[in-house]
């Protein structure tokens, strides 16, 4: 990563835990971040956006996009598929902006290799129960649609030791103290600070 590269932070979660609800609102507050939209085959769901919520694409033009190489990972999660745009995110980091990716385990592995200095974190529910009353309550899925998420679900927790943070969404705001809490951490980290105040530590070191 070079000098003045942002960071990149990858999220995931199983589907219903809160992941897309705790990064809208860390956003909000942590305006330095910038949130990548994926593209996606799934169909929008009501009130989603096209560019704002996912860049709605049909599977052929997807296929087309993966060959094109356009996708910095791509992985098909509950029988649809979702990759990362290669050039908006580059464009970002370069920039010295810091991205979120709100992407799945497979995805996550493929950022890893490519970006070893990428920050994972996972996020869980509190209970099966509660993730299944979240699913059905968010009322945006069929029957069909949740029960996929609910069975994948045990295939995405089971990932959750390969990021370097996991925080437990159970009460909200907790939640998202902790998530601020973990971006502040890594904003601190002393190789980024150090760049960011030489002057300040050449002031401080001199005789
Ligand atoms: N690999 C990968 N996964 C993605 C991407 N965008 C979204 N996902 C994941 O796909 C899964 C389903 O997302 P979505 O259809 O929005 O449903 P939700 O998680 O229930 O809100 C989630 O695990 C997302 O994190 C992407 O660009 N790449
Ligand atoms: N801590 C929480 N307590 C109760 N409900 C929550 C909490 N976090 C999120 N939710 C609700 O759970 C549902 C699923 O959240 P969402 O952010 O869409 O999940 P994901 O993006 O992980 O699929 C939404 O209706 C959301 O308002």
């Amino acid at each position: 990563m070079s000098i003045e590269a942002g960071t990149l932070f990858v999220v995931a979660a199983p589907s219903g835990a809160g992941k897309s609800t705790l990064v809208n609102a860390l956003l909000e507050r942590e305006r330095a971040i910038s949130l990548s939209v994926s593209h996606t085959t799934r169909p929008p769901r009501p009130g989603e956006q096209y560019g704002r919520h996912y860049y709605f694409v049909e599977r052929t033009e997807f296929e087309r996009e993966i060959a094109e190489g356009v996708f910095l990972e791509h992985a098909e999660v509950h029988g649809n598929l979702y990759g990362t745009s290669r050039a908006t995110v580059q464009e970002l980091l370069a920039q010295g902006r810091d991205v979120l990716l709100e992407i799945d385990w497979q995805g996550a592995q493929q950022i890893r290799r490519s970006k070893p200095d990428c920050v994972g974190i996972f996020i869980l529910p509190p209970s099966r129960a509660e993730l299944e009353r979240r699913l059905r309550g968010r009322g945006s899925d069929s029957v069909e649609v949740i029960e996929r998420r609910l069975l994948n679900s045990r295939g995405e927790i089971a990932h959750a030791s390969q990021f370097d943070y996991i925080l437990v969404n159970d009460v909200f705001d907790d939640a998202l103290a902790d998530l601020q809490a973990i971006v502040r951490a890594v904003r601190l980290r002393s190789a980024l600070q150090w760049q960011r105040h030489e002057s300040l530590i050449n002031e401080l070191l001199a005789p």
